[in-house]
C-alpha cells in the first residue's frame, strides 16, 4: 500500500493519483476479482476512462495510463459492443507497456443503437451502479418519459434513482413525488434545488464509495448543475466534455470518468444523457410492477389487456385502481419493444442481403474461367 502511494505521488498524473490509489475506489470488487482469479495468465486491472478504436485512457492503481488493445482481443470481438468501452474493467499485461489483453465481463451495461446503418448495439457505459434519472419540476415533468427511462435502466442492470430538480420552481412537490412512486414504487426519489442548495447531500448519499453513477434526462433539466454540485467545482461543457485538474483548470483530454471528491465515480459521455432504448425486454416492459401484478389474474396468460374477456387489468381500469395513462404508457413501451426487435431483425436481414450482393458483384467483376 505504501509503495503504491509513493509510486502515485511521484507519478506525472498527480491530479488523479491520490484518488485512484486503490482499485476498490475505482469500482473494483468481488465480481471482477473472481474473474481475475479464474484467468490463466495474470493481468493488471484497469478501468477505461475514455477512448475507443483501440487506444484508451485507463485508470489503474498507479493512476491514469494509456493502453492499446491487443490484436488478439480485437480479433476476438465479434461485434462493437464486445470491445472495451467507458467504465469497462480490463486487464493489462503485467510489466508495463499498456497492452490491453482482457476485458472483464460487465456487471451492468448501458446500450444504445450504434451510429450508422448497422443494427448493432453500442455501449454507452459499462459497470454503472446507479442511473440518476433527472426531471425538473416544471413543464418538463412527464411520467411517460420516466417510464421509458426506467425500462432502459432496468435493462442495463443498474439501479435507478429518480431526481426531481428545480424544486424551487414548484409550490407543492407532493403530486410529483406520488407520480414517481406510482411508476417505480421501490426506487429512491430525491428532491433537489441547486438554486436553494437543497438536496445535494441526499443525492450524494446515493453514491457509495467505489460506486459509479450517471445522470440522464432531457436537456435543460439541470444535470450539469447537479454534476458540478457533486464534483464540487464548475466543469465547463461546450459540445465536448472537459475535465478539471487539481487546480480547477479546464483541460480537454476527453476523459469521461470523473472521480468524486468523497466517494464514487461519475461517467458523463456525450450521448449518455438522453438514453434511448436499444432493447426493451422480450417479455414486455420490465417496470410496471402494478400492471404485471394485475396481469397475473387475467384469464388468459398471454392477455394483451385490449378487450379480452376476463382481463384483470381492464377491470382495474374500470374500477379506477389503475389510471388510463399508465396502461397507455405500458402499451406504448410494449409496442416500441416489438418495433425495436423487428427493426433489429430487419436490419440483420438487410445486412446479410448486402453482404451477398457484394459477393455476387465481385464475382461478376471477376468471372471464373
Ligand atoms: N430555478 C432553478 N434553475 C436551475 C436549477 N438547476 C439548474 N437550473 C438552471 O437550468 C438551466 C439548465 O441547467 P443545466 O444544468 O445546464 O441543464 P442540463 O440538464 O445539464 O442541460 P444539457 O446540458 O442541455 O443536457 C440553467 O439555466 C440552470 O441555471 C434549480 O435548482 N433551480
Ligand atoms: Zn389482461
Amino acid at each position: 500500500m505504501n509503495s503504491l502511494s509513493n509510486a502515485s505521488a511521484s507519478s506525472s498524473f498527480s491530479s488523479a493519483s491520490s484518488l485512484s490509489s486503490s482499485l476498490d475506489r475505482l469500482g473494483w470488487g468481488p465480481f471482477f476479482e473472481q474473474q481475475r482469479a479464474a484467468l490463466a495468465d495474470p493481468v493488471a486491472p484497469a478501468r477505461i476512462a475514455s477512448g475507443g478504436g483501440g487506444t484508451y485512457q485507463v485508470l489503474t492503481e498507479r493512476g491514469p495510463e494509456r493502453a492499446t488493445l491487443s490484436g488478439r482481443l480485437l480479433h476476438q470481438a465479434d461485434e462493437p459492443a464486445a470491445l472495451p468501452a467507458v467504465g469497462d474493467w480490463v486487464g493489462l499485461r503485467p510489466g508495463g507497456g499498456g497492452l490491453l489483453v482482457h476485458r472483464f465481463d460487465r456487471r451492468t451495461c448501458l446500450l444504445r443503437k450504434g451510429a450508422g446503418r448497422k443494427a448493432e448495439a453500442q455501449v454507452l457505459a459499462a459497470n454503472v451502479d446507479t442511473v440518476m434519472v433527472v426531471s425538473s419540476l416544471n413543464a418538463d415533468f412527464n411520467p411517460r418519459r420516466l417510464e421509458r427511462y426506467l425500462e432502459v435502466v432496468l435493462d442495463s442492470g443498474a439501479r435507478p434513482v429518480f431526481v426531481l430538480s428545480k424544486a424551487d420552481l414548484c409550490e407543492d412537490a407532493a403530486p410529483f413525488l406520488d407520480a414517481v412512486q406510482a411508476i417505480a414504487p421501490s426506487a429512491p426519489v430525491v428532491l433537489v434545488s441547486a438554486l436553494l442548495r437543497q438536496g445535494l447531500d441526499a443525492l450524494r448519499a446515493h453514491v457509495g464509495a467505489g460506486e459509479t453513477v450517471v445522470f440522464v434526462g432531457s436537456s435543460g433539466v439541470g444535470k450539469s448543475t447537479l454534476v458540478n454540485g457533486l464534483l464540487g467545482v464548475s466543469v465547463q461543457r461546450e459540445g465536448h466534455i472537459r475535465e478539471h485538474d487539481e487546480r480547477g483548470r479546464h483541460t480537454t483530454t476527453g476523459r469521461e470518468i470523473f472521480l468524486l471528491p468523497d466517494a464514487g465515480l461519475l461517467i458523463d459521455t456525450p450521448g449518455i444523457r438522453e438514453l434511448e432504448p436499444w432493447n426493451l425486454g422480450e417479455g414486455g416492459p420490465a417496470g410496471f410492477d402494478d400492471i404485471r401484478a394485475l396481469a397475473a389474474s387475467c384469464r388468459f396468460r398471454d392477455c394483451s389487456h385490449q378487450g379480452e374477456p376476463g382481463c384483470a387489468v381492464e377491470r382495474a381500469l374500470a374500477d379506477g385502481t389503475l389510471v388510463p395513462d399508465r396502461l397507455e404508457g405500458f402499451h406504448k413501451l410494449e409496442a416500441e419493444g416489438r418495433y425495436l426487435r423487428e427493426r433489429h431483425d430487419a436490419r440483420a436481414r438487410a445486412e446479410t442481403k448486402r453482404h451477398f450482393k457484394q459477393i455476387s458483384r465481385s464475382l461478376r467483376r471477376h468471372p471464373k474461367g
